[in-house]
């Protein structure tokens, strides 16, 4: 099977690419992930996916066959992006924003082969409930939510915020598995074999 790599520094999107028994090696993946002007979310997430993937591809040194593999992930809230936050106030600033609320999570993944290059974006809307000042205070204190889109995590303390998710689980968290191991199918990558072989 030809090799796979995860254009991703992040340790979520490692786990749940481990998760479907995908051999892969992750590769650093630094774009620059500045929102363009009049650009609709959904296509900055498809967007920086791709770039992601394409960055990732400029670092490998293969004579032999090989795909990559982006994602990008971001917080909308009435067309909105809110990115990571960049410190306390702005971090209580997104979650009193998202308190009491529903919000869209936008997770885009690219694979990419030689000019070949399939993307999906995969839409999850969550549910918060109502939350204190003090309660997000607490929360940046916790260290969880500095690197994450929307300024928290659903798989970690966060989750005490949700109150409903419709959508995709791995998707919110950094990368949707199921799409994820369509795409990868596509491209003559898939997971069931490996599955069996563990
Ligand atoms: C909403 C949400 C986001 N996140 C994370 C997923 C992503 O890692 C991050 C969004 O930032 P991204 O820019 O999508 O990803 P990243 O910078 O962490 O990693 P890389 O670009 O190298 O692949 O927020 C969670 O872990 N849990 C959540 O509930």
């Amino acid at each position: 099977m030809k090799p796979l790599y995860l254009a991703s520094g992040s340790p979520r999107r490692r786990e749940l690419l481990t998760q479907i028994g995908v051999p892969f090696s992750a590769i650093s993946a630094d774009i620059d992930e500045t929102p363009s002007p009049e650009e609709s979310p959904s296509a900055y997430v498809d967007r920086l996916a791709r770039g992601k993937a394409e960055a990732g591809r400029r670092t490998v040194v293969s004579t032999q066959p090989f795909c990559v593999l982006g994602a990008d992930t971001a917080v909308v809230l009435d067309g909105k992006i809110l990115g990571k936050p960049v410190d306390e106030a702005d971090a209580c600033a997104m979650l009193m924003m998202l308190s009491g609320k529903e919000h869209e999570v936008l997770t885009a993944i690219a694979v990419l082969e030689d000019e070949r290059c399939e993307s999906r974006v995969v839409r999850s809307l969550v549910r918060f409930r109502a939350i204190s000042i003090e309660e997000a205070a607490a929360y940046w204190a916790c260290g969880e939510p500095r690197d994450k889109a929307g300024g928290y995590g659903i798989q970690g303390l966060g989750a005490v915020f949700v109150a409903g998710l419709n959508g995709s689980y791995s998707a919110v968290v950094g990368l949707p598995i199921c799409e994820t191991a369509e795409l990868l199918g596509h491209f003559g990558i898939p997971c069931w074999q490996n599955l069996n072989a563990q």
